[in-house]
């Protein structure tokens, strides 16, 4: 038995902005609604999906709760517990994405394909769903929350829900279908059913392969950053004119395959969405929509002015540029933590688009150098959150470390766009004006993200734009 709904409303209003994943940490909860409770599961444990109907600022996002409940909280789930002393009769509210005792039921009602109230589970044609596995949460800083069953499927839960069919179950199921190597591929969804005549499913999950030898992006190019930190300098200035080549953790090579996979995932992209041109007055829009940004961010983050000015040029030199633009379905938050290597190459995540854009924005068209520049600011960021985080390195100082940092940045943006460009997707050294325009509307995007969600990250994208716009 569930709380009065007010009671409940009160506690996840408080619950909720301080989790990781909450989307709207930049203004305060105005006001908390329970739009549908399901029952899942009855007894003890129960089971409850609910969906949030979560007010700020005027707007209303839909967030969705797996909410348990039981008599006796065991130790292991007191860390996701909802508000202390809530619930009827004494029993304890959580958040059950951490209870694998009842997000055992999500496998079984997929293998089904079962309906339980508003709630819809599908699996893809011809899959057999196992149902004998346990899942655990992933503990990846993430905007949604991933539950692995044994090394078979990894299942994402969307936390803040879409407003039709998720981008990620849309893209995925896309490259599926066309047997596109570079994705995990889908086995099966969850959604809610279309609240009237002519709206969409909502999407609540997506069941995936679980890519368990995969190595994300991120850690391994901080390794091989952390190697090349270690790798000794020649004495007096020779330093100055290093590559990164020499270090034994060296990036290069996945760097190119990395270029080569995302020009054979954009190819599939544009083979099943198709593309389209934007005319030279709609690419014009486009930039001066990258300026208004960027004037927002200055107001907001005061660090940024001093990088205005070229920033506008940049804005002002894609505006100028007068002519039409193809675009098409990209990634759209490309980056090194979206990205797994496996012992058979390269497999991309989270088609989702940056958590930060609204829905409309995320869904845009764009060109595919705008993913390249999202892969290139990420170089930018691994090269430097060594220095950033200081303490974790060791011995040298100020201006060795930034040399090296560039020298490995630059040496694996190239290899990606090598990689890239070979395997033919449009060359980047060919695109100066797109790649500059791109990669400064992402870093503005990343200051914007850091200030608001992670401070202590701020100085990694201002120190990077310090040097690109130097
Ligand atoms: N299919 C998969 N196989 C293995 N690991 C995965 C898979 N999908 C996601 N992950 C891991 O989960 C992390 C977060 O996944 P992601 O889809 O980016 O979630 P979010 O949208 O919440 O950021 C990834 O960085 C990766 O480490
Ligand atoms: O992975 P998400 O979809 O949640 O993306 C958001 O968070 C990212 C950080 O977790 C953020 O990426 C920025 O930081 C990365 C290092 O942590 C870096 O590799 C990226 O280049 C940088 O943009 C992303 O921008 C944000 O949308």
């Amino acid at each position: 038995m569930l709380p009065p709904r007010s009671d409940l409303a009160r506690d996840l209003a408080e619950w909720l902005p301080r989790q990781r994943w909450f989307g709207g940490k930049d203004g305060p909860v105005d006001e908390l609604s329970i739009g549908t409770a399901t029952e899942l599961r009855t007894g003890d444990p129960a089971l409850h999906h609910l969906v949030l109907d979560v007010r700020q600022n005027g707007a209303v996002d839909r967030y969705q709760l797996l909410l348990g409940v039981r008599r006796h909280l065991p130790d292991r789930l007191r860390h996701v517990e909802i508000g202390a002393g809530t619930g009827a009769a004494g029993a304890r509210l959580y958040d059950a994405a951490h209870d694998h005792d009842l997000t055992r039921m999500l496998l079984d009602a997929l293998a089904d394909e079962a309906s339980i109230g508003p709630l819809r589970f599908h699996h893809v044609p011809g899959a057999r769903i196992r149902t004998d596995l346990a899942s655990l949460p992933i503990t990846a800083e993430q905007s949604n929350t991933s539950l692995l069953f044994g090394d078979a499927y990894i299942c994402k839960l969307f936390r803040r829900l879409s407003r039709g069919v998720n981008l990620d179950l849309e893209v995925n199921l896309a490259l599926t279908r066309q047997g596109c190597e570079h994705i995990p591929a889908v086995h099966g969804w969850i959604e809610l059913e279309p609240d009237g005549p002519g709206a969409e499913p909502v999407t609540l999950a997506l069941l995936s392969d679980y890519l368990h030898t995969g190595a994300d992006g991120w850690s391994l190019a901080i390794a091989s950053v952390r190697d090349w930190f270690a790798y000794p300098l020649p004495p007096g200035d020779e330093w100055a004119e290093l590559d990164a080549s020499g270090a034994g953790g060296d990036f290069a090579a996945e760097a190119e395959r990395l270029g080569a996979a995302t020009a054979q995932v954009h190819r599939a992209l544009a083979d099943a969405f198709g593309v389209t041109v934007l005319a030279a007055d709609e690419v014009r829009a486009m930039a001066a929509r990258m300026n208004t940004e960027l004037t927002a961010t200055c107001q907001a983050v005061p660090g940024l002015a001093p990088h205005a000015k070229s920033l506008t040029g940049a804005f002002l030199d894609l505006a100028a540029r007068a002519a039409p633009l193809p675009v098409q379905r990209v990634h759209g938050d490309y980056h090194l933590g979206q990205v797994l290597r496996t012992e058979s190459g390269w497999a991309l995540l989270d088609f989702e688009g940056e958590p930060a854009r609204a829905e409309s924005e995320r869904r845009a068209l764009a060109h595919p150098l705008r993913d390249v520049a999202g892969m290139l600011r990420s170089f930018e960021y691994a090269a430097r959150f060594l220095i950033t985080k200081s303490g974790t390195v060791p011995t040298e100082s100020g201006p060795h470390l930034e040399t090296r940092a560039h020298a490995w940045a630059a040496r694996n943006r190239a290899a990606f766009c090598r990689g890239y460009a070979a395997a033919g997707g449009a060359d980047p050294a060919a695109h100066s004006v797109l790649m500059h325009a791109f990669e400064f509307e992402k870093a503005v995007y990343e200051v914007r993200y850091e200030a608001r969600n992670r401070p202590a990250w701020l100085p990694v994208p201002l120190t990077s734009l310090a040097h690109l716009t130097a």
